[in-house]
């Protein structure tokens, strides 16, 4: 029997479940049955100032504990969520209708990593000593920023509550982290788990809501950071927002990333990659590597081992670990895949597989592939954040490169060939964060994950996110007597 995913109330503030009730009602719809499986309630004003004070309440001592101290409790969480992985697992399942084939090895355990990974680093934070003329000095120290907000998107919620808590914890911060409204479950067990590690009440509070509780935590004063994981549109709401009070900001947002094939590639290990840029969580990826740019000499074998490949999904039920392609999140989303799914037919590329909504309850989808895809289509230009992959084809190195560019995002970029200084020489042109050679989407904790151009301002993950979660000092030492003009 799977986990009961209902919570204990809606929000998690200074070290306890809170409810308010005058909040507007947020549903949890299962993307599987169609049926509510849990109730939130929206944070209200007065909770959004609970939550706020709280984390500021909290964040001075909480930056006093040694580095030392701050990690072991981020690595106890980590051993927690590790220990209860499998319900972890059922209730990201349950929050955003992955499956379970993929949320046992994929989220909690990656949120896990990035706990003990920051919570490793989060000892050796130190300054530099800077020598100067006549024994004078300067020394640095780095230091918090405050009180951090979190915004995430629902593609990843256990994920994305720990990629951003992990990093701002490490380095003294607080956080009041606002899950999306579409899977706000899984942040609230991370909040617990935080607790039960040892976290101080109000080091990590969770709050529920759509964009205007976002809104209101952007554009508070308390904040000095705010971190978002979410579409392009929203992160230039939120940058604007943050950037009139100066505050910091990491902005993880969108891409339309290409995947380029090499004739010389290796036919089978470019298919998985295809699939694995595609087809995992349906879709719904942000660095999903969508424009597959397949070279003239490969592509009637690609695209035909890619269909027959296809044709093992096993669609059904994300609860079953047989199953290896789940529901779309919402029926929304699955209407707004539909939709660019009629756009791409209009526009003359050709369907050559899936395509069609699966009748039965649930939020399901064919997995779907066009070919004869132009630059210029709509399909090929925008975002479409569900399993819809599109086949373009080329002949030059120096052509693919250029189409691959000539995008306003910058999220991730791949590329498959046994030529390996063509690889390198590829990779290095992509005018993107996060690439690949030879695989796709694979993003461990120790390297850097985010997006240039419009996909993004900063990195999480790796020691680059620690420059995002603290500011330096320096302090000049003067060991002489002191000059001044008059
Ligand atoms: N780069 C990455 O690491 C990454 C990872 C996952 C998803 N994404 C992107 O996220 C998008 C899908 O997620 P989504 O639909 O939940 O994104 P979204 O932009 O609709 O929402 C993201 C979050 O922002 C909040 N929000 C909305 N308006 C706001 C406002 N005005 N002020 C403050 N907060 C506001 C939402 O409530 C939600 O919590 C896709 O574009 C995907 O590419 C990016």
């Amino acid at each position: 029997m799977p986990i009961d995913p209902k919570p204990t109330a809606s929000h998690y503030i200074g070290g306890e479940y809170v409810e308010d009730t005058a909040g507007t009602p947020i549903d949890v719809i299962s993307a599987h049955s169609g049926e509510k499986i849990a109730q939130v309630h929206s944070a209200t004003p007065a909770i959004i100032e609970r939550a706020l004070t709280a984390a500021g309440e909290a964040q001075a001592a909480w930056a006093a504990l040694t580095g030392t101290e701050r990690g072991r409790i981020l690595r106890r969480a980590a051993d927690i969520m590790r220990a209860r992985n499998r319900e972890l697992s059922e209730l990201e399942t349950y929050d955003t209708g992955k499956p379970l084939q993929e949320t046992l090895v994929a989220d909690a355990t990656s949120g896990a990593d990035a706990l003990e990974y920051f919570g490793g680093l989060a000892g050796s934070l130190t300054g530099e000593y800077i020598p100067q003329p006549g024994g004078d000095f300067v020394y640095t120290s780095r230091e918090a920023l405050g009180v951090c907000v979190g915004l995430g998107a629902w593609n990843y919620p256990t994920q994305i509550a720990c990629w951003k808590g992990a990093p701002a914890l490490a380095c003294g911060n607080t956080m009041v982290f606002k899950p999306s409204e579409t899977t706000p479950l899984c942040a609230l067990k991370i909040a617990e788990i935080l607790t039960e590690a040892g976290a101080p009440a109000g080091v990590y509070n969770v709050i529920q809501g759509l964009g205007d509780v976002g809104a209101a935590l952007t554009t508070d004063p308390r904040v000095a950071k705010v971190s978002l994981t979410g579409s392009v549109p929203t992160g230039r709401k939120v940058y604007a927002a943050a950037a009139a009070e100066m505050k910091h900001v990491t902005m993880e947002l969108g891409g339309k990333s290409p995947l380029v094939i090499f004739d010389d590639a290796d036919l089978e290990n470019a298919v998985s990659g295809a699939i694995l840029a595609n087809f995992y969580s349906t879709g719904q990826v942000c660095s999903n590597g969508t424009r597959v740019f397949v070279q003239k000499g490969i592509r009637e074998a690609f695209v035909k081992r890619l269909c027959e490949r296809l044709d093992a999904a096993v669609i059904g039920d994300p609860m079953d670990e047989a199953t290896s392609f789940g529901p779309m999140v919402t029926s929304a989303q699955r209407d707004i895949v539909l939709g660019y799914i009629e756009k791409g037919k209009a526009e003359g590329a050709t369907l050559a597989y899936g395509g069609k909504i699966i009748i039965r309850p649930g939020n399901y989808i064919q997995p779907t592939v066009f070919t004869d895809v132009t630059d210029d289509m709509i399909i090929a230009r925008e975002e479409i954040f569900g399993p819809v992959l599109a086949v373009l084809d080329f002949e030059e190195e120096a052509e693919v490169i250029a189409r691959a560019n000539d995008t306003e995002f910058g999220l991730a970029g791949g590329v498959f060939t046994q030529d390996l200084t063509r690889a390198h020489r590829v990779i290095a042109a992509i005018k993107a964060g996060s690439c690949y050679i030879n695989t796709y989407n694979l993003a461990p904790v120790e390297a850097p994950f985010g997006g240039m151009k419009a996909s993004g301002v900063g990195r999480e993950n790796s020691k680059t996110a620690i420059e995002h979660y603290s500011q330096v000092k320096s302090v000049y030492v003067s060991m002489n007597d002191v000059e001044a003009p008059f």
